[in-house]
């Protein structure tokens, strides 16, 4: 078959014509077979002529001959130009089998770099691909970005169109605001004014502060000067009082002995009487009998002379005069040793009488050095006094200052049981400012530090807690009304530290201690003319539940009556609270008072939880009420104490609390975690504090926000498996040491102080 390319190139050549302006129109003689290498079927020849015959009936038949054999001419010259081009062709042919051969050679060469190429390519390619990948991938991000972009554009445009809005409104605002920004420059304008004068005012202020503070710096000197003096005057009062009581002695002894002078002086100078009138008894007989005697002689001379009388008469009247002459003897006898005693009597009488001289003059002189020593010691005793007034004052003053509840943090040592291997949780800072008052606490490898005002270390004993709080207690005998609270998780020294270890003594906790304080001062301000009385009352909160522990009066006892009794909490205006229906009980010695706290920490709920053997399951406050009045002035002053042991603070999960003993825990931490609602909205100054959340934050109103001086000590156990709970418990502690509670206001109204039932 002619491809119609050749066909194209042949009639360019002018070997194929056009028939009639329409066709190409070859010989076709040789038709089937080959003509010059093209070839023509025998269908295609005799459709040719087929097409020639109907063209002849048409068109003029010789003249279409005429050109059919030009054209049959002109295919054999093509047929003879086509053979000629084939042998051209196969020389060609040839000539292109070499080029062949050699191009083969050549594509060889070409294949083997092309390989290489390929190779080259395909990492090419394969490097490529993989940045097309990651190309793709941050295509896509960027697509997502794009995305995110779009929909922030969007959403940006929506809030154009919105603060479009509001800037519409907000330029009406402006042009309000700064109508108003005129008005309030003029306000600022008075203010500035108004704080320049606050400010000058306030350095004033300053300068008075500055004033005070070095008031109070020299009030601390004198105080300090004061307390040593004081010292000194009691230590000389004591050794007056030292020497008064032995010259006292002396003198009583000599006066004793004086009296027995002086009584057997009496006894002797009796008996000398006696002895007198036995002697002058004698005398007056011996005269007698001499009397008789002579008479009798006479009479016996007269006998003899006359011997007018019976011989036996005679012998009568000499037997009687024998016998009246024995006992004259007798008589003279006793006489004589009569008169021997006397003259030693009155020997004894006489020297009893020198030395009762010689005592009277020493008393005398004993007297005079009593009345010296008595002078000096009123002396004395009035600048004690007055040194204590002023101390008190002092002590008082630093401490509303201060103005704040006081935080002490005691460490208890490890119990039996404790693991003490573990690396310790709490350290205390030896750095000067933090000594005594500071503590770190690591929890999960994070380093906790602490301040206080004081921080007691697992070796402090009870005596030296105490030492720190004895002030407190004797401000509630100058009429303050004083709070000192214990608070701690479960099983951290609470109850120890509050009651101590019953009986040990050395171990006795805070209420015992402040209890003998308050007596012994009792005693020995009674020489200064002030008579106090006291009342108890001691209540646990249980389950939001107030429960007398003292046993009632009444004729309904506390145990009977206890259903229909209502305890409703009550502030009136002064401060005081009422608990009503509360049992009260009046004490005057510390005897009285610790059988009533054995009562009441008998009537006490405890149980037993996985922290502590013996866990209070209650609030415990007691509370003395003092009322004091001095005879010389007809002062009166009103304290209060309030002791109180929290409840534990557990985690449910820790104590392994179940049926009554949760539902006691759940009410322990609502009541607890109300208590620190209250200390945060004090810490925060908040109009709003919740007291009345629960029992216990509502009974201790006047302690956390009213004048009352207040402490409370954070009880840490120092078991590392506590270490969160500690941490939660010095947490609140460092909030409450934030707080600022009123002033302390003393109570020395002189009104009758009726109010029995007041708590606090
Ligand atoms: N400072 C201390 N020295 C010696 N032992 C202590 C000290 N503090 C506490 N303990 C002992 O630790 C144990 C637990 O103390 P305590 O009962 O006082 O804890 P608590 O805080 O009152 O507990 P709860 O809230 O459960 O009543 C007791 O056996 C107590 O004797």
């Amino acid at each position: 078959m002619v491809g119609t390319a050749t066909l194209r190139r042949l009639s360019q050549q002018g070997l194929l014509v056009a028939n009639g302006g329409q066709d190409l129109c070859p010989d076709t003689s040789n038709a089937g077979s080959e003509c010059g290498g093209i070839e023509f079927s025998r269908e295609d020849v005799e459709t040719l002529l087929g097409e020639k015959i109907k063209a002849k009936n048409k068109f003029n038949y010789k003249e279409r001959c005429e050109n059919m054999l030009e054209y049959i001419k002109r295919l054999r010259l093509c047929l003879r130009w086509f053979q000629e081009v084939e042998s051209s062709y196969m020389n060609e042919n040839e000539r292109l089998t070499i080029s062949l051969e050699m191009a083969e050679g050549r594509l060889a060469e070409i294949e083997f770099s092309s390989r290489n190429k390929e190779e080259e390519l395909s990492s090419i390619v394969a490097e490529l691909r993989e940045n097309l990948s990651s190309v793709q991938e941050k295509l896509t991000k960027e697509e997502e970005d794009k995305k995110a972009a779009i929909d922030s554009l969007v959403k940006e445009r929506e809030g154009r169109l919105s603060s479009e809005k509001s800037q519409a409104s907000l330029s009406e605002e402006l042009s309000k605001a700064q109508l108003e920004l005129s008005s309030t420059y003029e306000r600022i304008s008075s203010i500035n004014d108004m704080y320049k004068r606050l400010q000058e005012y306030n350095s004033s202020l300053q300068q008075y502060n500055c004033k005070l503070q070095s008031d109070l710096n020299t009030t601390s000197e004198s105080l300090q000067s004061l307390e040593k003096e004081k010292a000194t005057l009691v230590e000389k009062f004591s050794h007056l009082r030292g020497q008064h009581s032995s010259l006292q002695e002396q003198f009583s002894t000599i006066k004793a002995s004086h009296e027995d002078a002086s009584k057997q002086k009496e006894l002797l100078a009796n008996e000398v009487q006696c002895l007198r009138g036995d002697l002058q008894q004698v005398r007056e007989e011996r005269d007698k009998n001499r009397e008789q005697v002579e008479a009798l002689t006479t009479e016996v001379a007269k006998f003899k002379e006359y011997t007018g009388r019976s011989i036996a008469e005679l012998d009568n009247l000499t037997l009687k005069s024998k016998d009246l002459e024995a006992r004259c003897l007798n008589q003279c006898e006793q006489v004589r040793t009569l008169q021997d005693k006397l003259t030693i009597a009155e020997t004894r009488v006489e020297e009893y009488s020198t030395s009762s001289v010689e005592t009277q003059a020493l008393c005398e002189e004993q007297r005079k050095l009593i009345t010296d020593l008595q002078a000096r010691l009123t002396v004395a005793e009035s600048k004690v006094m007055e040194g204590e007034k002023l101390r008190k004052k002092l002590h008082n003053t630093i401490l509303e200052l201060k103005g704040n509840i006081r935080v002490f943090c005691r460490v208890r040592p490890l119990l039996p049981g404790e693991n003490s291997s573990e690396e310790k949780s709490i350290s205390y800072p030896t750095a000067m400012e933090f000594l005594g008052r500071g503590l770190e606490l690591v929890q999960n490898g994070q380093k906790h530090s602490f301040t206080f005002d004081k921080v007691f270390m697992p070796e402090a004993s009870q005596d030296d807690v105490f030492v720190e709080i004895s002030q407190l207690v004797q401000s509630a005998l100058d009429g303050y009304k004083v709070c000192v609270f214990a608070y701690g998780q479960t099983g951290s020294g609470k109850t120890y530290t509050m009651m101590g270890k019953p009986g040990i003594p050395e171990e006795k906790g805070l209420i015992p201690r402040c209890l003998e304080q308050i007596f012994q001062t009792k005693q020995s301000h009674q020489s200064q003319g002030w008579k106090y009385e006291m009342q108890v009352s001691m209540l646990e909160i249980y389950n939001e539940m107030i429960r007398d522990l003292l046993p009632s009066n009444r004729p309904n006892g506390a145990e009977n009556g206890s259903a229909a009794k209502q305890y409703v909490i009550k502030h009136d205006p002064n401060g005081n609270t009422h608990v009503s229906d509360l049992t009260m009980v009046d004490v005057c010695s510390k005897r009285e008072v610790s059988y009533l706290l054995k009562h009441a920490s008998h009537s006490r709920s405890v149980g037993k939880t996985q922290m502590n053997e013996e866990s209070s399951r209650s609030h415990f406050v007691f509370t003395m009420r003092i009322s004091g009045v001095s005879e010389s002035t007809g002062q009166q002053i009103h304290g209060v104490l309030n002791l109180i042991d929290l409840a534990g603070s557990e985690r449910l999960s820790k104590s392994g609390s179940t049926g009554d003993r949760l539902k006691e825990t759940q009410s322990i931490n609502k009541s607890l975690s109300s208590l620190c609602d209250v200390i945060f909205a004090l810490a925060k100054k908040e109009e709003y504090v919740p007291y009345r959340n629960s029992k216990l934050t509502y009974l201790l109103q006047p302690c956390l926000g009213g004048d009352s001086k207040t402490m409370m000590f954070v009880n840490i156990s120092p078991d590392s498996s506590s270490s969160g709970e500690s941490l939660c418990s010095l947490r609140f502690a460092a909030r409450v040491n934030a707080c600022e509670i009123g002033v302390p206001r003393r109570n020395m109204s002189t009104r009758s102080f009726e109010s029995r039932l007041s708590y606090g």
